[in-house]
């Protein structure tokens, strides 16, 4: 057997679709321009790349985009200061900070400080809280683009053993609660696996649904995933560089051998990636209606 291949890519791009009539519409209906501010501190390449790709997907769709890029010197205090007037910044729907930031800027500090209303990201605390307790709240990008992909695919949450390998505030654990949740009828069992877990393969083995996000490349082997199950690849590892310079990644899973084993598989790169840059998209958009009060 061959897994079938989920395409991010191709996925994404119809709700990309999607998303431009409804901008167009704003704009024609309400004279609203969505706008997402990205502030991105020092000069990671991996970073600064993601940084471009978010750019760009707003050109493309229309959404007013404004970048901040500051240098890795740059104090907390001016952070929390930039962050601070893009809050109040009527032009400016949504706002995200990159991460990880230098060490001597304190993470969580910059998180709470960007207005939960502007959260496209989902990362502040209160983001967190209403997703975890199923209210209507900005789900974290990566985490949607999953549960999108899933349902997209046609592939049944309800009822199955969904099994995480990692802890990430940004990945597992959302991605984990969005999956157990009774809202929009997930309801999933879901086992989250890391590092102290005793026989991680033991438990992957269970997943009908085996979502990778270590960190380390080709971690997934053949032996650990199940026969016919789908297989989600969050992992963007870089391994290398092409004569050109061009970064070659690689995911969490061993693709070529675990493809021969599932019934369904995510490719890297073309799989989760650009579904997290469109929900992204998404969480401004919504983010420009609830600031004008459209729902
Ligand atoms: N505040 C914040 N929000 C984030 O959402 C966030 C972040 N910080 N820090 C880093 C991670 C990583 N991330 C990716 C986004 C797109 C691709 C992506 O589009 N990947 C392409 C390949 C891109 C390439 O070729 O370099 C693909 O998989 O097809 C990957 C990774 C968002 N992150």
């Amino acid at each position: 057997m061959t897994a079938r291949i989920i395409s991010g890519a191709a996925i994404a791009g119809r709700i990309r679709e999607e998303l431009k009539t409804e901008i167009a519409e704003l704009k024609e209906r309400h004279g609203i321009v969505p706008g997402l501010a990205t502030i991105i501190v020092g000069e990671d390449p991996a970073s600064q790349s993601y940084v471009n790709s978010k750019v760009k997907a707003c050109q493309a769709l229309g959404i007013f985009s404004l970048n901040h890029p500051l240098p890795g010197s740059t104090l907390e205090s001016d952070l929390l200061a930039l962050v601070d007037t893009l809050n109040c910044d009527h032009r400016i729907s949504g706002i995200l900070v990159q991460v990880p930031l230098p060490e001597h800027i304190d993470e969580s500090k910059v998180l709470v400080a960007i207005s939960p209303e502007k959260d496209v990201d989902g990362f502040h605390p209160v983001s967190v809280g209403r997703m975890v307790i199923g209210q209507p709240t900005f789900l974290s990008c990566t985490p949607a683009g999953i549960q999108q992909l899933l349902l997209r695919s046609g592939i049944k949450t309800s009822g199955s053993e969904v099994v995480i390998v990692g802890r990430s505030n940004i990945v597992g654990k959302p991605v984990a609660n969005i999956l157990m949740q009774k809202a929009q009828g997930a309801n999933a069992t879901v086992t989250i696996c890391h590092s102290a877990t005793r026989d991680i393969a033991a438990h992957t083995r269970r997943a009908d649904i085996l979502i990778a996000a270590i960190g380390q490349p080709r971690f997934i082997t053949a032996d650990m995933v199940k026969p016919g199950a789908t297989v989600i690849d969050v992992g963007t590892n870089e391994i290398g560089k092409t004569a050109e310079g061009k970064r070659i990644l690689c995911g969490d899973v061993d693709f070529d051998n675990v493809k021969a084993v599932a019934g369904a598989i995510t490719p890297v790169p073309g799989g989760v990636g650009p579904m997290t840059i469109v929900m992204l998209m998404a969480n401004t958009v919504k983010a420009a209606k609830l600031a004008h009060g459209i729902s």
